[in-house]
This record gives C-alpha cells, structure tokens and sequence, in this order.
C-alpha cells in the first residue's frame, strides 16, 4: 500500500469547498465509487479491481485563512514480482499521482475561490467579557425571538473580520477585537437571496475594544455564562457552535 497526503488552503465556505471538489471530481483516468459523504466535512471514493485498488479521502475544516482541505490517497499496485521492477514502478506511479493531484488542486483553489464570490456568506462574534458571553436576540424576520451571535453578511469584496467589526459597531455601537475562529456551520435555506444551502456562519471570538453594547438592531441583549448557554432558545444552527464557546469561558 503506497499513501500520499496533499493539503490545500481554499478562500471559500466549506460549503463552497465541499460542492466545487464534487463537481470537479478527481484526476483519475477511471470513476471512483463513493464509500462515503458527509457535506461538508467529509468523502471518501474507492476504486477497487482484482488487486488494485485505489482509495481518495477528503477532509474539509475551517480555519481562519479558509477552508483546509486534508486529501489522502492510497493505492496498491498489487503488483508482485522482483523487488528492483516494483520498486521502479511504485517511485513511477508516485510521481505521476503527485503531479496529477497538484495540477487537480491548482485549479480546484481558483475555481472555489471564484464560486465564492456569489454565496452570501455571514460571520458572528462570540464577544466575551469575564466568563460571560454577550448573545443577542433577532428583532423581526422569520428568525425573530431566536437567541444568535451579533454579525451579519459579508459585503461583496469585503474582508471577513472587516464585516464583523462593522456588523458590531452596527448593530451595538461598539469596537470588537476579533480574536479566534470558533467554528463554522451550514446555514439552511436561502440567505439574503443567494444560493439555498450553500451560506454559511464563521463565528469568531472577540473582545470588547471600546463601549457598551446598545440594541440598535436586536431586542434584547444578555451577557450569559456557559452553564446557561443550552437553555437560551438559540437559531438551530448555532447549537453546534456552543461547546466551542463554553470551552472557551473556562467551563467545558
Ligand atoms: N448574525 C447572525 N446571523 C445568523 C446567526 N445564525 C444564523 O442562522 N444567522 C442567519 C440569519 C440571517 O439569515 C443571516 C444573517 O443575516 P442578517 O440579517 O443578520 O445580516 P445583516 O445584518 O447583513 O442584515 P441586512 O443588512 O440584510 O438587513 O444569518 C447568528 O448567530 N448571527
């Protein structure tokens, strides 16, 4: 069995990185056989014949810079004979699987980068003072009554952590200081009339630079402590999020 590990950096949602590695496929001369998918975490593809067999695993996590795509490929040539013939032919087929994937991958990072560009995508702020962290209650919209993170959508070429501090200093009237990307999760449905599905929320840890949060947008405000996280009646795909942000009050 012979593996080889690439890793690429993409500028999308995960979303994003997940659909565009699917449509793209994968640099094999032959359809690989899904064993598994899980949007937008996780697939993996099988090529097995007599025996030869080839597995392609993909893994997609958020990071600050993007989306981190971690692939693993495995191959067995099944190819018996003398040691010097295999030998050859393993450093051969190594080769030829690098250069395959890396020129894959290039055009994979531009065209996930460029699809990008059309989904709306929204970021939170998990601003912490203390051990207590501040959640704010939706004002009107479908979402109305539902406990979030302050934030909103990402303007068109705006930079992520850009949109947070202007978000907050929108919706509250304070100055945050992002601090660590907490998580990222799928946004059901449609937001802001893009793509159903293909949003997603980055919710990151900030600090309070300057002022006092104020409604200006929500219709209520709570500093709330880990242990009362749970019981908040929190926007369903938020839940998710909350053992990033207990962990991150001290309290896991
Ligand atoms: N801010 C925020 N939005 C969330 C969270 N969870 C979640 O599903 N959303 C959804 C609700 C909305 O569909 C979308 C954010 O839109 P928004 O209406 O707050 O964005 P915005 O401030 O840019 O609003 P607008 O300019 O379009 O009025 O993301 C969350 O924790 N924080």
């Amino acid at each position: 069995m012979h593996r080889l590990r690439f890793t690429t950096i993409v500028a999308a949602p995960l979303t994003v990185a997940f659909d565009v590695a699917r449509a793209l496929g994968r640099p094999w001369p032959v359809p690989l056989e899904e064993v598994e998918s899980v949007r937008p975490v996780r697939d993996v593809y099988t090529l097995g014949r007599g025996r030869r067999t080839l597995t392609h695993t993909r893994r997609f996590t958020a990071t600050a810079e993007g989306t981190r795509v971690d692939e693993q490929v495995d191959w067995d040539t099944g190819l018996a004979g003398p040691l010097g013939a295999l030998a050859d032919r393993v450093v051969l087929r190594r080769r030829r699987v690098r250069r395959a994937m890396r020129r894959h991958l290039d055009g994979y990072a531009a065209a996930a980068a460029q699809q990008a560009l059309d989904v709306v995508q929204v970021v939170g702020a998990a601003i912490v003072r203390g051990d207590h962290v501040l959640v704010a209650q939706r004002g009107s919209g479908p979402l109305a009554g539902l406990w979030e993170f302050p934030g909103g959508k990402v303007e068109p070429g705006e930079e992520h952590l850009a949109a947070l501090v202007r978000e907050c200093a929108e919706e509250l009237g304070i100055t945050v200081s992002p601090q660590v990307l907490l998580g990222e999760v799928v946004l059901d449905g449609v937001v802001g009339g893009g793509v159903p599905g293909a949003s997603t929320l980055r919710v990151w840890s900030a600090r309070l630079a300057e002022g006092e949060p104020v409604a200006h947008e929500h219709r209520d405000l709570r500093w709330v402590g880990a242990a009362d996280l749970d019981a908040m009646d929190w926007i369903a795909a938020d839940r998710p999020l909350l053992p990033a942000v207990r962990e991150l009050l001290g309290r896991p």
